[in-house]
């Protein structure tokens, strides 16, 4: 027997699973203008008598991973989201008790936690006693970020911050924007705004023969600043936010002269829950990662000359 001819080795099928994976469902859920965030990522892995649809190609034991996404959607409506693990097993229950050729479901599941945000409170008219109702940052805060330079006579100093998520629930529109043959965008009369916020400020302090500032002090101070302003601003676009959040630290923060921001608009996109005959009343959302809007400014004290470079945010 040549090499040619020997008889060919069985091949078998091993363990396969399949099913949507991340899918990021957000869930608000209203209780009067207090608000509350489930923000997961929920991943689904089914597997049972799936051997037809990898030998021969059949579909018929397949339900497809896009119903499984459109199931995790429709059960943050139906069902709420009341932890990860009983969304996981009310999810993973339903995927093999209705479907006979599921034999096994997994759901895996991360959760994003928020924190409410805390304000310096005076004359915030979105606040009530003691919380910000619909104003959250992501637990897990933030990177610190500084650049010291020094060329023998001056000093320049950046501070700056990345990572810092935070969302409002409500508060938020988009409307009135140019609109061309390729424009499909609808108006937006309610919707999330959530950003990662990345920003750089320079201090106007350049020696020693100036009185430094307490950098500790300052840095608490900026960032408590732009989060009051992003939780006050009610936002007509990001753009908009954006320059309350550069003005406010300019305005309250004498030490610093100029500040850039790049803020990502993180869409979050209401999932059209109609065809599953659910009325989604701004509830359930789509926390889409890419692309995203990148809207980026640098807003100075007047006369100030602008030192911060253009991708500096991005590092
Ligand atoms: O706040 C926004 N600014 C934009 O420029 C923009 N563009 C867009 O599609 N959505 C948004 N949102």
């Amino acid at each position: 027997m040549t090499a040619t001819s020997r008889p060919a080795r069985p091949v078998m099928l091993g363990q396969n699973q399949y099913g949507k994976a991340e899918n990021r469902v957000v869930k608000i859920t209203r209780d009067g203008d207090t608000h509350h965030i489930k923000d997961l990522n929920v991943s689904v892995a089914l597997s049972g008598d799936m051997d037809d649809v990898h030998y021969s190609g059949s579909n018929a034991h397949v339900l497809p991973t896009d119903t499984t996404k459109n199931t995790v959607f429709a059960f943050a409506k139906e069902y709420g989201i009341e932890s990860a693990e009983q969304f996981g097993i009310h999810l993973a229950r339903h995927f093999v008790e209705s479907q006979p050729a599921i034999r096994r479901a997994r759901i895996r599941i991360e959760e994003y936690a928020w924190d409410r945000i805390q304000t310096s409170d005076s004359g915030n008219r979105f606040i009530g006693a003691d919380e910000v109702r619909h104003s959250f940052v992501r637990n897990g805060q933030e990177t610190r970020t500084a650049q010291v330079t020094y060329d023998g006579e001056d000093f320049q100093v950046f501070s700056g911050l990345k990572d810092l998520t935070v969302m409002n629930s409500t508060n938020s529109e988009f409307w009135g924007y140019v609109k061309d043959r390729y424009t499909t965008l609808k108006e937006a009369y309610d919707r999330i705004l959530a950003t990662q916020v990345a920003g750089v400020w320079r201090h106007n302090w350049t020696g020693d023969d100036q009185r430094m500032p307490n950098w500790e002090r300052s840095y608490a101070q900026v960032k408590r600043h732009m989060l009051d302003a992003f939780v006050e601003t009610y936002s007509l676009s990001l753009q908009q936010t954006l320059y309350q959040m550069g003005a406010r630290v300019i305005n309250s923060r004498g030490e610093v002269d100029e500040i850039r921001f790049s803020l990502p608009n993180k869409h979050h996109f209401l999932v059209d829950l109609e065809p599953f005959g659910l009325k989604n009343d701004h509830e359930v959302y789509y926390a889409a990662d890419r692309p995203y809007g990148l809207i980026e400014a640098t807003i100075l004290r007047d006369g100030a000359e602008p030192q911060i470079p253009v991708d500096m945010t991005n590092l």
